[in-house]
This record gives structure tokens, sequence and C-alpha cells, in this order.
């Protein structure tokens, strides 16, 4: 389970949240400068808090007590952001094992699975921006899982997608999470989208938790 309980003092606020994450989909849904990325950065270890503690089962992220910062190499969590973040000089292949160090006989049968289930077999040469925009999210899904990671942060992954090629996209999720089994926090503006997706809610506004978000019932 992933513990996350942190104040962080930004420019207009003060974040100040406290939830925790089973092996399932954590959807965090706000407003536009609400604070939802800066979760995910303090939970990869991009951003350090100003007080509390982030865990994962017995592994100490962050704890402002003992002062204690895990380097984000050292915590396994795999990082799925707004832009692609894709190499586009390189084909899909490479794309993939970018970041895996060498090559073995289990990593080739992960890199077989996840080409499989995510329906990319036949892009394995291809380049990037060669891509649609669905084949580009499929692929950076791919190198996250990849990775091995302990927990998975997608910020806003399918908002740049047509409806239909994020309604396929959303299935693929959460099938790869019922998979993997690992936390799962996805950010989204999109209400219809966080109601597909979430098996919990964080609702934030201004930094701060909220019962009933501005937008939910549209
Ligand atoms: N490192 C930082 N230090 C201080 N303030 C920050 C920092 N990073 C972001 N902010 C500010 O904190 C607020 C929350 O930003 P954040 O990116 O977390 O919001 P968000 O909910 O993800 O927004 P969006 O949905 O637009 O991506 C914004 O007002 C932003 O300007």
């Amino acid at each position: 389970m992933l513990n996350v309980d942190i104040k962080k003092r930004l420019v207009d606020f003060t974040l100040d949240v406290r939830f925790s994450v089973e092996n399932n989909i954590l959807v965090l849904f706000g407003p536009s400068g609400a604070g939802k990325t800066t979760i995910l950065r303090s939970i990869a270890g991009l951003i350090k808090p100003d007080q509390g503690t982030i865990s994962y089962c017995d592994q100490l992220f962050f704890c402002s007590v003992t002062k204690t910062f895990l380097a984000p190499q050292h915590r396994r969590v795999g990082y799925m952001f707004q832009e692609y973040a894709l190499f586009p000089h390189m084909n899909v292949e490479k794309n993939i094992w970018y970041g895996v160090k060498g090559s073995n006989e289990k990593a080739d049968e992960l890199y077989g699975k996840l080409m499989d289930l995510l329906k990319i077999e036949t892009l394995a040469s291809r380049l990037i921006d060669k891509l649609s925009g669905g084949e580009r999210q499929r692929v950076a899904l791919a190198r996250a899982l990849m990775a091995q990671p302990n927990i998975l942060l997608l910020d806003e992954p399918l908002s740049a997608l047509d409806k239909d090629t994020r309604c396929e996209l959303q299935a693929e999720l959460r099938t790869m999470q019922s998979i993997w089994k690992i936390p799962f926090i996805l950010v989204t503006h999109d209400p219809e989208e966080a109601k597909a997706l979430g098996d919990q809610f964080l609702f934030i506004e201004k930094g701060r938790q909220v019962t009933q978000p501005v937008g939910w019932e549209n």
C-alpha cells in the first residue's frame, strides 16, 4: 500500500493531502492548478514536500521528521507524463527498452507480453513520429511497465486523444492494472474518464481534499 500524508507551500496556497492507495486505480480529480501534478511529483521524488511522510509498503520514500528522502531512481515509480516523453528519433522497440538494464529471458518475455497486450507488435520498428496519438500512448504505457514499477503515475495520459481512442485506451489501462496489480494514480479533468477508471477518488481544490468537486455532476 502507498501512504501519502504531505504538506507543501505553493505559490497561492498550501497543498495539504492525506490518502492511501491499495493495488487499484486512484483518480486525482480537480480543476487546473489544484495541485494534482504536485502530488504526483512528490510521490516520484521530483520535488520535496515541506512536511509529512510518503511510504510504499515498508519502504520510506520521504519523511520530514527523520529527514529521509529516497532518490527517484530508488523508488521504482513509473511516470507517464501529459506529453508522451518518447524519443522521436528511436523506433518503438528501442523506446520501450530504453532504461532497461540488459536483456534476459524474463525481460524478453515481459516485452513480448506488453507488445501483445497493447496490440503494438506490428509497430516495433516504426519511428515514434510515424505513430498516431493512441499508438504513442500505448508505447508510453509499455515503456513505463517495462521498467517493472511498484507504482504507476499517469498525468492526463489520454487527454490528447479523440473520444473513441480514449475509450479503447481506458479499457486497456484497466486491463493492465488488473494484470499488474500495482497502485495506479491517474490525474484527469474529465469526470466521465474519472468515473470510468477510478476505483477510488481524491477530489482536490486549491490543495485541499473536498467531498463535492466542481464539475463532477455535469
Ligand atoms: N515547485 C513549485 N513551487 C511552488 N508552487 C508551485 C510549484 N509547482 C507548481 N506550483 C504551483 O502550484 C499550483 C498547483 O500546480 P499543479 O501543477 O500541481 O496543479 P494541477 O492540479 O496539476 O494543474 P493542471 O491540471 O493544470 O496540470 C499552481 O498554482 C502552480 O503554479
